[in-house]
């Protein structure tokens, strides 16, 4: 097994390329099997949650080819299962939407329930009363979803909380049931609007998607196209983080900066610079930032997929930082790890109460979800001495290359399997 290896104390300068949305990626990937002819999907991050709903999607029979590294063709027509193996599903969160593609497309599917990031209890009972809605029945039996209908009718469904994935999954079947879907208090996040650009570039008559009611009218098939991912809005986010954290400079480009508003602000009340081009960020900060407090909100609000890498880089600025987590009950298990580095986290309920420090120092940590890795990577970027951090697998989950784009801005930083004596010795003469 590999772990990052860290030498922190180094300021990130220089440029760095942002990915594809993993998040849009995963929803438009499995889009793609809704029609029998070829779509071109460009600007795929190359991840491992993506890998892993490629091979899924190969499994049940469609025709995946990788045409370059971000490039990907996918045809649908040969699907033969509508069952997807539990293999892949227990690794990802999004290979339920699989299950909106299959419905809509054969009116039947069947998937495991899904895996992801263990960051609370996550319900998928909104993707069940939509699917219901549209005229599905759903049966959960020794731990596999099953739905299946004999018409797919369009419905009138009101999100009780709102939910991507539950959005996502309700659109996808209703783009091809008969008649008129209207999804109210649906998530606005950019990446159900790419979806639904996606769906549209397919055929579908989806309206509405940013908003909180998405309108669908259904059509009988849909066709090939070609379509280009948005930015990915987190990964983008973190090296914001990661660039005001070690007092870098750096400009972060192929982003969409208005996706970025929330953590801007945030970082701008931090007193940290940031200066917004046309498809890029450029965040700077010369000393020690102050004190800010964050509630993470569906979009337009700050994301909960940011939260552990602010409340890090809070962990580290003057005075005392309140960080409320509303979406996700158990997304602070990254604050004991910290605090082996020498942070001040007092969590209460879903509340961090954050009392910055002026140093951290190295150690050895393990990641307990996706963003949580994210945030001990910046937090080892910063720390005097070396940090190791474990189960990195999680990490890349989410983020393409990521000691690569590091390295690039200057980072001391290495993948490298910690067993393995030279392999070590080799990072420690390369930095001296
Ligand atoms: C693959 C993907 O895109 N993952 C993202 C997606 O996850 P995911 O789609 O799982 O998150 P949701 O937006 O559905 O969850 C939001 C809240 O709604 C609750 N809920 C959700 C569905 C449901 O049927 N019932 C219910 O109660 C959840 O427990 C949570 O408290 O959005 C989250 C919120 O922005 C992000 O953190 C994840 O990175
Ligand atoms: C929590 C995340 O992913 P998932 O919903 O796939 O677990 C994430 O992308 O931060």
């Amino acid at each position: 097994m590999e772990q990052y290896i860290i030498k922190g104390g180094k300021p990130l300068k220089g440029e760095v390329n942002i990915s594809g949305a993993k998040n849009a990626a995963l929803g438009i990937l499995a889009a793609a099997i809704m029609t029998d002819e070829t779509v071109t999907i460009d600007n795929l991050p190359d991840v491992r949650d993506i890998n892993v709903l490629l091979q899924a999607m190969e499994g049940i029979g469609a025709k995946v080819e990788r045409v370059g590294k971000h490039v990907v063709k996918i045809n649908g027509k040969g699907i033969s299962s509508i069952s997807i193996d539990y293999e892949y599903i227990r690794k990802i969160r999004a290979s339920y939407y699989l299950l909106g593609a299959l419905l809509g497309k054969y009116k039947k599917g069947q998937v495991a329930l899904p895996g992801g990031c263990n960051i609370g209890s996550r319900p998928i009972d909104q993707h069940i009363k939509g699917f219901k809605a549209l005229g599905a029945t759903v049966k959960i039996e020794q731990g596999m979803i099953d739905t299946n209908a004999e018409v797919l009718r369009g419905n009138h469904i009101y999100l009780d909380v709102v939910s991507v994935g539950a959005t996502i999954n309700i659109m996808l079947a209703a783009c091809m049931a008969e008649g008129k879907t209207l999804i109210e208090n649906a998530a606005k996040e950019p990446h159900i609007v790419d979806v639904a650009n996606f769906l549209n570039s397919m055929g579908a008559n989806v309206k509405g998607a940013g908003t909180d009611v998405i309108r669908i009218t259904g059509v009988q098939s849909l066709h090939g196209s070609e379509y280009s991912i948005i930015p990915d809005q987190i990964e983008a986010g973190t090296f914001m983080i990661a660039a005001a954290a070690t007092k870098g400079d750096v400009v972060i480009r192929n982003v969409i900066p208005k996706h970025l508003e929330a953590i801007t602000a945030k970082l701008e009340e931090m007193g940290a610079c940031v200066e917004e081009l046309d498809d890029a960020v450029h965040v700077f900060a010369n000393e020690r930032l102050g004190n800010t407090h964050v509630k993470t909100l569906p979009y337009p609000g700050f994301p909960t997929d940011m939260q552990p890498q602010i409340s890090m880089l809070l962990a580290l600025s003057k005075g005392t930082s309140i960080v409320t987590e509303s979406i996700f009950e158990n997304r602070f298990k990254y604050v004991d790890e910290l605090a082996r580095m020498g942070t001040n986290i007092k969590v209460e309920g879903n509340t961090a109460i954050i009392d910055g420090v002026e140093k951290i120092t190295g150690a050895v940590v393990s990641a307990p979800d996706l963003r949580a890795g994210a945030a001990l990577v910046v937090a080892g970027l910063v720390a005097e001495g070396y940090t190791v951090i474990d189960h990195i697998e999680y990490v890349e989950r989410g983020y393409e290359d990521f000691e690569g784009k590091m390295k690039a801005l200057g980072a001391h930083m290495d993948k490298v399997d910690m067993e393995d004596e030279r392999a070590i010795q080799k990072f420690k003469l390369k930095i001296s």
